[in-house]
């Protein structure tokens, strides 16, 4: 993992103008580095989503930016104000620099278009110039990165489980190749074993490809497996952001001890839970030097 930043959020306020109004992120700032996996943790309504929709411009009324800056650090040097984006610009930024995956993501596929013509419907929109060829050869491609068999590319969604149709929404996300994933709960609603799946499987591509991630989820035992960093949310505000380790051995904040507190499946060693199935052998996962364990 490098030190470079990809994605910098300063100061960023978000309020849902309702009577009376609720002021949801307050003041947040935070700094993703590139090829990294940045927790997001915190209690259910402390404004998790709402920061990550701030971060991608996919905030909708009744929330409000009311003050802040997020800027995307392109590979190519260009650096990009996300807050600043509108129509073709902010179209060509989603999904191609910045993506998301959220819990409920696997209900979002359309039922009557087979799973080829949605991850081809992609690229139709994204990368025009590509051919028909080329389409069909790279939704194969991205259902095998994702563990799916490519033979189910001719699937309509209701032919497949929970499990498969969340890893054809993690695959559309990555089609484009972005520099940043944002998973909000991405497998929340599946059961343990298929999330455990599902994670290894996001850690092995993160190593891959590259790409970065913030990772937002209550489960805080799943994100001092898997990340580098933490950040503790309460109330709409970062309270701490350290590194896994740190947050794990040393956490700083009361919040965060009790958060820590809460969790008293927290004792085995750190990344038990994704490299160790019933009976299997250790998997490939980061460790917090950023080596693989
Ligand atoms: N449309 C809305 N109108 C008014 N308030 C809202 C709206 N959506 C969210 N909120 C409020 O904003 C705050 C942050 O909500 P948010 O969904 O971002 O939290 P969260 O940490 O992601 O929670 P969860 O883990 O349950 O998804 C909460 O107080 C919530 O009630």
């Amino acid at each position: 993992m490098s030190a470079t930043p990809v994605l910098t959020a300063h100061g960023v306020s978000i309020t849902y103008e309702v009577d009376p109004p609720v002021q949801a992120v307050k003041d947040v700032s935070l700094t993703l580095h590139r090829g990294e996996i940045l927790g997001l943790a915190g209690e259910s309504g402390c404004g998790k989503t709402t920061f990550a929709y701030g971060l991608n411009r996919l905030l909708k009324a009744p929330a409000v930016m009311t003050g802040g800056d997020v800027e995307f650090h392109d590979v190519d040097g260009t650096d990009i104000n996300v807050v600043g984006l509108s129509g073709e610009g902010l179209r060509r930024f989603r999904w191609d620099k910045v993506s998301m995956v959220f819990q409920g993501s696997m209900n979002s596929l359309n039922p009557v278009m087979t799973v080829q013509a949605q991850l081809e419907d992609v690229f139709i929109t994204h990368r025009p110039g590509m051919r028909k060829a080329q389409r069909r050869e790279r939704s194969a491609e991205l259902l095998e990165l994702v563990g799916v068999d490519p033979n189910r590319l001719g699937a309509f969604p209701h032919e497949l489980s929970g499990g498969m149709r969340q890893r054809i929404m993690i695959a559309m996300a990555l089609a484009l190749n972005p520099q940043v994933m944002i998973m909000d709960e991405p497998t929340t609603a599946l059961d343990v074993v298929v999330q455990r799946g599902i994670i290894r499987e996001i850690m092995r591509l993160r190593e891959r490809l590259g790409f970065a991630v913030i990772f937002i989820t209550h489960d805080l035992p799943l994100l001092i497996e898997i990340s580098d960093r933490i950040a503790i949310m309460r109330d709409g505000a970062i309270v701490e952001l350290d590194d896994a380790e740190k947050i794990y051995h040393d956490p700083q904040h009361e919040y965060t001890q009790k958060l820590l507190a809460s969790f008293p499946s927290l004792r085995g060693e750190r990344g038990d839970f994704v490299r160790l199935g019933h009976g299997e052998t250790p998997v490939s996962a980061p460790t917090p030097s950023g080596g693989i364990a």
